[in-house]
């Protein structure tokens, strides 16, 4: 077939690019030396490199030696991964997991457990709306616009105030019809760096009850704000007020294992029955997409959060991934000034997490890019965690070059 016009593929038009991914590809084709990537959420160690945890490492020399003294693979699902999710995500002694209550399953990614949750809601509630905040991780409304709902927005940041606008959040949710579908970032704000309180949670989990609203909790940063523990609060407390609700986990970020795919899902139910049913579904979209989930990355977080040597290992990292971008923020500040910059960028100590919105401006964005090779999303989130002793000093500069 020549004529492009009578072609299978003539009337397919060229995607959108990711513009995360986009920018990435632009990065690699850059041939500036000193180039600097703040664009894609990725925590990087002092030299710049992805770390190899060694509580991974240890993991999975002990999965590799009980394999070759076992002769075999394993199959299919770790039961021993969920269990583990469910006791990270909701405590260890959670009367929930005591009562069955919690259907957990794993994914591919966070990214994954969303999706998994995003297409269970549609054959729940087709005509549900989805509210995401304003602004929120670029990949929320893509994918539940892709699984077929309407998705909206709840106010969330609030550029004069640099924090968040909770009144505007609350006053939404309130308004929200029954059935909607409210997905909140668990902790970590991406991309503002911004989190509410927990009285301001149990305003949000007021709202939901009063409202009959889905919450859905998308925790990807687990670990990365004040801890294992306190990050997980805000479910603990969503759990106290007796509601049913979605979490997505990821271990991408808190276990350095971005290329693994290792996340899960879990969806607390009001009965032990009412969970089997859920289960059972959630398992019909796993099948009929990909059969079954891989295993490999899955067994290292599972060896890690079960055994305990490892996962105090784990748990030590974490604090230091999550403490070097703590350190990393008030290096930031303290060398803008050193660069000359009078404006004040200290609210970037507040934020937490990966990532910051500078309140740089697109052009500002641009200018970094073009002519300095220092690459940030045009919004003016830059990714903290990508900064490290020996870039910040050119990043500083460059940006006292462009204010
Ligand atoms: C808020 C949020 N949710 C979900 C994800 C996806 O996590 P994963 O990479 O494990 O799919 C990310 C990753 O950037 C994220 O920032």
């Amino acid at each position: 077939m020549s004529s492009s016009a009578s072609s299978l593929f003539a009337a397919v038009e060229m995607a959108p690019r990711d513009p995360i991914l986009g920018l990435n590809e632009q990065f690699n084709a850059d041939t500036n030396p000193a180039k600097v990537n703040l664009g894609v959420g990725v925590y990087t160690d002092a030299n710049g490199k992805l770390p190899l945890l060694a509580c991974v490492k240890a993991a999975e020399a002990q999965l590799v030696e009980a394999a070759r003294a076992r002769g075999y693979l394993p199959i299919d699902g770790i039961a021993a991964y969920d269990k583990a999710v469910q006791a990270l995500v909701f405590g260890e002694g959670s009367p929930l997991l005591a009562e069955g209550r919690v259907a957990t399953v794993q994914a591919i990614g966070g990214t994954g457990g969303l999706k998994l949750g995003a297409d269970f809601l549609k054959k729940l509630n087709p005509t549900a709306k989805v509210l995401i905040s304003d602004p929120s991780w670029e990949n929320h409304r893509a994918l539940f616009t892709n699984a077929g709902f309407t998705v909206d927005t709840y106010p969330y940041y609030d550029a004069d105030k640099q924090g968040v606008n909770f009144d505007g959040m609350l006053a939404a949710l309130n308004s929200a019809a029954a059935g909607t579908v409210v997905v909140l970032h668990a902790c970590c704000h991406n991309p503002t760096g911004y989190d509410i309180l927990p009285a301001q949670w149990e305003q949000v989990i007021a709202a939901v009850k009063a409202r009959g609203l889905v919450a859905f909790l998308d925790m990807a940063y687990q670990g990365f704000g004040d801890g294992i523990q306190e990050d997980g609060a805000v479910i603990g407390q969503f759990v106290a007020a007796g509601i049913d609700f979605f979490v997505s986990t990821s271990f991408s970020k808190s276990f350095s294992l971005y290329g693994e795919r290792v996340g899960g899902l879990s969806v607390v139910c009001a009965s032990k029955d009412e969970t089997a049913r859920v289960l059972s579904q959630l398992k019909i979209t796993i099948r009929t997409n990909y059969s079954n989930p891989p295993t490999h990355g899955a067994q290292i977080v599972a060896t890690v959060l079960t055994t305990p040597a490892l996962r105090a290992q784990w748990e030590e990292e974490l604090a230091g991934m999550r403490n070097r971008i703590k350190k990393m923020r008030g290096a930031f500040v303290e060398q803008l000034k050193a660069a000359g910059v009078t404006r004040d960028f200290s609210f970037i100590t507040t934020q937490r997490g990966m990532f910051s919105y500078s309140g740089l401006t697109k052009p500002q964005m641009e200018r970094l890019r073009n002519e300095f090779g220092v690459y940030g999303v045009d919004s003016g989130r830059i990714c903290v965690a990508a900064l490290n002793e020996h870039n910040i000093g050119y990043v500083t500069q460059s940006i006292a070059k462009v204010i």
